[in-house]
């Protein structure tokens, strides 16, 4: 399960408290340490996950044809501020030799490589690895939509900017009728 240490996570957000000038001890905040160390707990299980263990479920299903699974809603924590990022995932394969995977694992490999400290560019890419290792098709495509509060609450301040990162594998790099297919199905 969590390899979360709670203790030095309560001690940490007790020092934040401190240094920002609050007083940890007082009655509302009393418990807050211990409630943000559960939260990260939460927020970052996805470290203990392999997203690739998802795909071990293969029906030998006969369908060489697209796959997508689109807007798969995920909560993700930015590493440069450690704030939210947030969006969907859209996730489309090809699948090859019989090797398809259920519909809710590709949801799954999106929460476990959320749910870390990232980057936009790495969940993506890591999704996309992943099935591309696991299921060996014949192409898989990664798009994820995303807002990030880092520059929304703070910074630049720009709210409703939205961020867009592809990663193609297989047939998708050279094919531009696949993949204009599947921005087509995700915007449809
Ligand atoms: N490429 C990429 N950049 C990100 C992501 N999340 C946040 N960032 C950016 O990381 C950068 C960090 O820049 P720094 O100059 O080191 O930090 P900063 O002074 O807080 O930057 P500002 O946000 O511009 O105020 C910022 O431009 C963020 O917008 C992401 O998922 N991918
Ligand atoms: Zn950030």
């Amino acid at each position: 399960m969590s390899e979360v240490n709670f203790e030095q996570i309560e001690h940490a957000v007790k020092l934040i408290l401190e240094a920002v000038g609050e007083d940890p001890n007082r009655e509302g905040l009393i418990d807050t340490p211990k409630r943000v160390a559960k939260m990260y707990a939460e927020v970052f299980s996805g470290l203990n996950e392999d997203p690739s263990e998802h795909f071990q479920t293969i029906f030998g299903e006969d369908h060489e044809e697209l796959v997508l699974v689109k807007d798969i809603p995920f909560y993700s924590m930015c590493e440069h501020h450690l704030v939210p990022f947030y969006g969907k995932a859209h996730v489309a394969y090809i699948p090859k030799g019989g090797k398809v995977t259920g519909l809710s694992k590709l949801a799954r490999a999106v929460e476990a490589v959320a749910k870390r400290p990232q980057l936009q560019e790495r969940i993506t890419s890591t999704i996309a690895d992943s099935i591309n290792e696991s299921l060996d098709p014949h192409g898989v495509m990664v798009v994820v939509e995303a807002e990030h509060m880092c520059m929304t609450m703070r910074g630049i301040k720009k709210p409703g900017a939205q961020t867009v990162t592809s990663a193609v594998r297989g047939v998708f790099r050279k094919d531009e009728a696949s993949r204009a297919e599947v921005l087509s199905l995700i915007k449809g």
